[in-house]
């Protein structure tokens, strides 16, 4: 067994019109401030189950901030906390220096299972939260349509669900989300169940909304690829308990291409992501049990 130590990657250098844009980031107004945040869970057992242990981080207006971590490390139960659908035991969430006691209108999720009304047409889809907040039918009928052009789909205004494609339905879903005129639209792995093509498009997609929309985008992901190309920052989390490890400031200029995805800078962003996630030599890396299940001299390798 070598004993030779791996090499550990340090952050990628940032170019200096990179550098510059994060400058100008950082004179923008804070959205979000979490403080301390924590949340303890109850075992059906009665034990605590410390799911985030002490998370501290601030969030700029109009930034996009991806969020990726091992399974367990508290992604969703952080973004359900910031959605108002579930309550910290610890700290406090402040949007716009306000503290965040529950769900609003100005925080809106978008989920990876589909989460369209089947028995609804897409323009009612999306009209469905406006009427509910009080607009007239026509107004909302109008407000919708503007909408469901955004995403490219204004010729499916009247088809239903079963009728749209998975990366559709997710285009409607992030329609009928941003028609609320949330201050952050939160995404809990929207993308996780679309086929890699698709899924592409769908990056291309939502990074061309956002140019186009006064909104802020916290982004959970399982997909490193995914987080550092839509990202401005990415939260690497750590578990046991969920703790926040690093922001990542990505490196590369906006607007993103895929052609990035083999720059230098990428590959060095996500090494880098890659060994804070799992550190070399942790329990993951351990080999199998190996059990020999052919014959003896049965050599295919
Ligand atoms: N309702 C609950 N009751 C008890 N424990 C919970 C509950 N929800 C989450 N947990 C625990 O909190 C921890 C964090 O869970 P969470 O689902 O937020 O992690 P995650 O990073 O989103 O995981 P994954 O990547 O697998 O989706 C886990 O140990 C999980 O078992």
């Amino acid at each position: 067994m070598s004993t030779e130590q791996p090499i550990m990657e340090g952050p990628a250098p940032m170019p200096p019109d990179v550098a510059e844009r994060f400058e100008r980031i950082k004179q923008r107004p804070v959205v979000f401030d979490v403080q301390h945040l924590g949340r303890v869970f109850t075992s059906p057992q009665g034990e605590a189950i410390q799911a985030i242990g002490d998370l501290s981080f601030q969030i700029r207006r109009r930034e996009f901030i991806t969020v990726i971590g091992p399974s367990g490390c508290g992604k969703s139960t952080l973004i359900r906390i910031i959605a108002g659908l579930e309550k910290a035991t610890s700290g406090q969430m402040l949007l716009d220096g306000q503290p965040v006691t529950g769900p609003g209108a100005d925080r809106c999720m978008v989920f990876q299972s589909y989460t369209l009304f089947p028995w609804l047409s897409v323009k009612k889809n999306v009209m469905f939260g406006l009427e509910q907040a009080g607009h007239s039918p026509t107004g909302a009928a109008n407000e919708a349509m503007q909408w469901i052009e955004m995403v490219g789909l204004g010729d499916f205004a009247e088809h239903y669900p079963h009728q749209l494609s998975g990366g559709m339905k997710q285009r409607v879903a992030i329609a009928r989300a941003l028609a609320n005129k949330p201050r952050v639209l939160l995404m809990d792995e929207p993308f996780g169940a679309l086929d890699p093509q698709t899924r592409c498009t769908m990056q291309k997609y939502l990074l061309q909304i956002w140019q186009n929309v006064d909104v802020t985008i916290i982004f959970i992901t399982h997909d490193m690829d995914e987080a550092i190309y839509l990202a401005d920052r990415v939260m690497v989390l750590g578990r046991n308990p969920g703790h926040l490890k690093t922001m990542v400031e990505v490196p590369l200029p906006r607007p993103r291409h895929p052609d990035q995805l083999v720059d230098p800078l990428f590959v060095q962003t996500k090494k880098y992501i890659d060994d804070l996630i799992h550190p070399p030599g942790e329990e993951e890396d351990k080999p199998l049990p190996i059990y020999r299940m052919t014959e003896v001299g049965d050599d295919v390798f």
